[in-house]
């Protein structure tokens, strides 16, 4: 674990000391955006032209964040049009790796690079900050397109439809609002909760977390008793962050990040919500447990210091959710 100063990789972890023990997650740096025609992106960010072949991911199955640009590429058939490079699950003194002796890890599609900061050095060879997946990285300029996957996901739901995407909106005009309002407590106390619960370095810190984080999977599983998705019958963005926090949960979190107070398989409604996009087309394959596994167990030293990975629950999300009761699914075109 570590991070790039002005062009030097530095191994080191993340500094709690000024913050009273709390993890504060950095902002993504790189924040163009690809559009139909490359024109400018939703607020004047730099625009790249949507072209079949001509951007790549780089991702790592085990990042709950990276994992949402695979579902959203699966949720929208893409995946002939933006290829991906798969990280070794291992983060350690070098960050993440490309190195392909791991099952599912691909090394470097483009340049044969082995470490991700080379890619990041590649776009910006001063480039001071975190070395982070998921990446879009341009073939055509040689340069980060953009590392956040936020904004990643919009760019795959809308711009790459003239190509022959799968129909389908998951941030349809008339529900941004009701998306983003949901997207805001799920992002805090949810997908970065399990982390500031996890990388506390001491109690009060993680104390907050936890408690936020279950107050919020309290609220979600009421609000998912009388609808089927986050908001209302129609899948949206807002399922798919949610969803790839969910799918880590019982098997890493609630040992390694100490969420323990329950465990998704407690929740009816979260679990068969997550068994729901679990079945959609083409979402399954997204999900490699070994990868998950491996990198948490693995990566954390100070939280894990002998690497032990726990034996695991058993899981069996392809069975009937039963989430069919609420409605329709619908997906907006
Ligand atoms: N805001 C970013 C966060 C991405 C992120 O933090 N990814 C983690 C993996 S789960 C990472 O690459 N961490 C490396 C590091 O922090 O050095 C996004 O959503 O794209």
């Amino acid at each position: 674990m570590g991070l790039l100063v002005d062009g030097q990789w530095q191994d080191k972890w993340y500094d709690t000391k000024s913050t009273g023990g709390r993890f504060q997650r950095s902002q993504s740096q790189f924040r163009n955006w690809v559009t139909a025609e490359g024109n400018a992106g939703p607020e004047g960010q730099a625009g790249f032209a949507a072209e079949s072949g001509r951007y790549h991911l780089y991702v790592s199955y085990a990042c709950p964040w990276a994992h949402r640009a695979l579902v959203m590429r699966a949720l929208k058939g893409l995946q002939t049009h933006i290829g991906v490079s798969v990280v070794h699950p291992h983060m350690l003194e070098n960050g993440w790796e490309l190195r392909d002796d791991f099952d599912g890890a691909t090394g470097d599609a483009l340049y044969g690079f082995s470490k991700l900061y080379e890619l990041y050095l590649k776009a910006d060879a001063r480039y001071t900050g975190r070395v982070t997946v998921p990446v879009l990285w341009d073939k055509q300029r040689e340069t980060i397109v953009s590392n956040e996957s936020a904004d990643i996901i919009r760019m795959l739901n809308s711009s790459f439809d003239a190509l022959g995407a799968t129909p389908g909106n998951y941030y349809p005009p008339a529900l941004q609002a009701q998306i983003d309002a949901i997207n805001e407590p799920v992002y805090h106390r949810v997908n970065n909760g399990v982390y500031k619960a996890g990388f506390a370095t001491s109690q009060p810190a993680y104390d907050e977390a936890v408690d936020a984080l279950f107050q919020q999977l309290d609220a979600l599983e009421q609000r998912l008793a009388g609808q089927r998705y986050l908001v209302g019958n129609t899948l949206t963005e807002a399922d798919v962050r949610l969803w790839t926090t969910l799918v880590r949960f019982d098997p890493v979190y609630v040992t390694h990040f100490k969420c323990d107070r329950r465990r998704i398989s407690d929740y009816p409604n979260l679990q068969g919500f997550l068994k729901d996009i679990y079945q959609l087309p083409g979402v399954a394959e997204t999900v490699n447990m070994a990868h998950i596994r491996h990198h948490y167990f693995r990566s954390h030293p100070t939280v894990n210091p002998h690497g032990i990975i726990s034996i695991g629950p058993q899981l069996d999300w392809q069975t009937a959710h039963g989430r069919e009761r609420l409605g329709e699914r619908h997906i907006e075109q």
